[in-house]
């Protein structure tokens, strides 16, 4: 890496993405948790520490042995640790710090955080950053904006749908309109949940994830009940399970009906809060959000997502005729069949992005900067996009 690279972080409640700025993919996907290895495990330590498997140029770490004690960093994409946030952030720093052949990070960072993030855990995170980790500077970015800059617009509504929370965020010039910001408390892992429930066979929590990622579909219309066919399904060990269609396409349906399962909700399932956010803009604005609904988070990868998201956004705004431009795109290659592996990295490309751009240094604050202060309240004087 030359001198003028930078770290780009996202830390999402599922996984973590790390990588330099400049290139295509993070070259660290690990899950955001950390682990306290139990006796059983000791062995496999060893194995951990060099961060497991490189899949196609990005390595990912399997964690989880039977007497491993795993806990989560970030819930609904909120901090919920800081200790662990650093022990975590130690890990993922150390594989940086290796392929940069250092043994300090000085090197500005751009982080990409959650719509909705509070001003006290941007301060925190900020002086760990500098003060544990000894990074040049500092930036803070949205991830929905920066999910939108992936796919090449300053524009749109972006729908990040996850791990752990959903967002509607309407981007307009590069910057997010947080009056219109919605959001959901349920994502990815309540469909992992929902599924983990009604299995009769006890399999474990990446048994079924597996099962979701290949199995789970939207149906077309609201309702668990749509499609009932039975898929048998083989596990690693080789042997097969039943999947009940009824609940895989439930799964994900609570998603967009949550009312329906019982699942909290403020506004309504994601085609409501997508229609809720692009209302309560300036009229000037909605045609311009109606035609650029971007996804991303992995969860939209899921069979049927946008043509599902774009019947419940039509059956909720039927009333505004601006809804006649609607249009949804998956992710920077828009609809093309088979195509849809950015939308779990795509804060991360988006981040990779501007932060080869000079309106990085526009928005970073500076060690400098920092200590001149003595307060990480200095980075909300920097645009925060
Ligand atoms: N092919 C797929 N089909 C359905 N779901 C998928 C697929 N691939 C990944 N997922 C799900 O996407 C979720 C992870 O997405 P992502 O990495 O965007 O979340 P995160 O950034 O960690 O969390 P959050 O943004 O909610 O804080 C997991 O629930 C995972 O099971």
């Amino acid at each position: 890496m030359d001198g003028d690279g930078a770290l780009v972080l996202d830390v999402g409640s599922s996984s973590v993405k790390c990588g330099f700025s400049g290139e295509d993919a993070p070259r660290v996907l690990v899950p955001s948790v950390v682990a306290s290895l139990g006796a059983r495990d000791q062995e496999r330590a060893k194995v951990l520490r060099r961060l497991g498997t490189i899949e196609g140029g990005v390595k990912s770490l399997n964690l989880g042995g039977e007497d491993t004690e795993v806990q989560h960093v970030v819930n609904r994409g909120k901090v919920v640790d800081w200790d662990n946030m650093e022990k975590l952030l130690e890990g993922v720093f150390a594989v940086e710090m290796d392929a940069m052949q250092s043994d300090s990070l000085s090197v500005p960072i751009l982080v990409a955080e959650s719509p909705n993030t509070s001003n006290e855990d941007r301060e925190k995170l900020t002086q760990i950053l500098f003060e544990n980790f000894k990074v040049s500077g500092v930036a803070f970015a949205n991830s929905a904006v920066l999910s939108l800059f992936a796919s090449g617009r300053t524009r749109g509504m972006l729908l990040e749908c996850g791990s752990g929370v959903s967002h509607a965020v309407p981007v307009f010039e590069g910057f997010s309109l947080p009056h219109a910001v919605l959001k959901l408390d349920a994502a990815g892992q309540d469909v992992t949940s929902y599924l983990q429930k009604n299995f009769r066979k006890q399999l474990s929590y990446q048994s079924i994830r597996d099962i979701k990622h290949e199995l789970a579909n939207c149906s077309p219309v609201s309702g668990p009940g749509a499609i009932t066919k039975k898929t048998e399904y083989e596990l690693p060990d080789g042997t097969t399970v039943l999947v009940d269609g009824i609940y895989t396409s439930a799964c994900i349906d609570q998603l967009f009906d949550p009312d329906e399962y019982g699942v909290e909700n403020l506004d309504g399932g994601l085609g409501e809060i997508v229609f809720k956010s692009i209302q309560s803009c300036d009229t000037d604005v909605q045609a311009d959000l109606f035609s650029n609904v971007v996804l991303a988070g992995g969860t939209t990868m899921t069979e049927g997502f946008s043509d599902r998201l774009k019947r419940e956004i039509m059956n909720n705004g039927s009333d505004n005729p601006q809804i006649s431009g609607l249009n949804v795109v998956p992710d920077a290659r828009g609809n093309e069949p088979g195509y849809n592996s950015q939308r779990k990295t795509a804060a991360w490309i988006g981040g990779s992005i501007l932060a080869s751009l000079d309106t990085f240094a526009k928005i970073s604050i500076s060690k400098q900067d920092y200590e001149d202060t003595g307060s990480a309240s200095i980075v909300h004087r920097k645009a925060v996009l």
